[in-house]
């Protein structure tokens, strides 16, 4: 059983528990005292618009499944605001607590911190989640193909665009693109890390993006490391990068920020 699958079989019972103790109407008046979406997508289009540097999604993870622990001195506002000043465009942020170590409550901290959107990555399988993302201010939630049926991945995102949400799909392979293409969002994060053996191969973007219609906005995911790596990549029309373990492992957040943004 691969890694993604052990996840969300978790993610059903922590989900179910939640949802036990937490009713939508309890999430719907957390989200009226909300601050409204910052705006995710338009903060990278934007980026890529004016040009000014590789548009960054900045993540907040102190572990993963694949590398431990990355991160002893975890401090989400402090790391949120190293990101903002070195120029990330946006922050994605683990919440996710067994095999993350994440928090809601660090995302809300990190947020509070910062003006930049924020992305909640957890592992989405019920609408009743978009809410509760909303509810503690998330802008944008993940979308994993490979974790989702075609009608519930629709369920979810009609959610999360009702909430004045940004959705970033996330696919591996062509048939989850297809897959991906019947949604309405065109935000489309290739995930260069094979959850089966955790190997990265920034291959599977190239193939992905030179078989896409037009109109996508490719977001790079996983395993990216070096400024090369980005410059690279946008000399193939690929400017928007999720970058978290790199960052998260450097002593200097806001310079290792800056210098992957350039
Ligand atoms: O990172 C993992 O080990 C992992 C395992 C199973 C599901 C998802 C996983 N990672 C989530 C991510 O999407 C990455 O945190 C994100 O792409 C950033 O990757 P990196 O720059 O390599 O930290």
């Amino acid at each position: 059983m691969n890694i993604l699958t052990r996840i969300i079989q978790t993610k059903r019972a922590e989900v179910a528990a939640r949802k036990a103790s937490t009713s939508l109407a309890d999430l719907d008046r957390a989200i009226a005292m909300q601050s409204p979406p910052r705006g995710f997508r338009a903060a990278l289009d934007a980026r890529q618009r004016t040009g000014s540097g590789h548009a960054l999604i900045a993540e907040i993870k102190k572990a993963s499944p694949s590398k431990g622990v990355i991160r002893e001195d975890f401090d989400p506002p402090a790391h949120a605001r190293a990101y903002e000043a070195g120029g990330a465009a946006c922050l994605s942020i683990l919440t996710d607590e067994q095999w993350f170590q994440g928090s809601d409550a660090y995302l809300e901290a990190a947020r509070a911190a910062v003006s930049l959107p924020v992305i909640r990555k957890d592992f989405m399988i019920d609408p009743w989640q978009v809410h509760e993302s909303r509810s503690i201010g998330a802008d944008a939630i993940l979308l994993i193909v490979a974790a989702l049926e075609d009608a519930r991945m629709a369920e979810i995102e009609a959610a999360a665009l009702d909430c004045g949400m940004d959705v970033l799909v996330e696919v591996h392979d062509q048939h989850e693109l297809d897959r991906a293409l019947r949604l309405t969002s065109r935000l489309i994060g290739v995930n260069n890390r094979d959850l089966r053996d955790f190997t990265v191969d920034f291959q599977r973007t190239y193939e992905l993006v030179d078989k896409a219609p037009a109109g996508c906005t490719f977001v790079a995911e996983s395993g990216l490391t070096a400024r090369a790596d980005l410059d690279t990549m946008a000399e193939r029309g690929i400017h928007c990068f999720l970058i978290g373990e790199a960052l998260m492992r450097a002593r200097d957040i806001e310079a290792a920020t800056r210098a992957m943004v350039g």
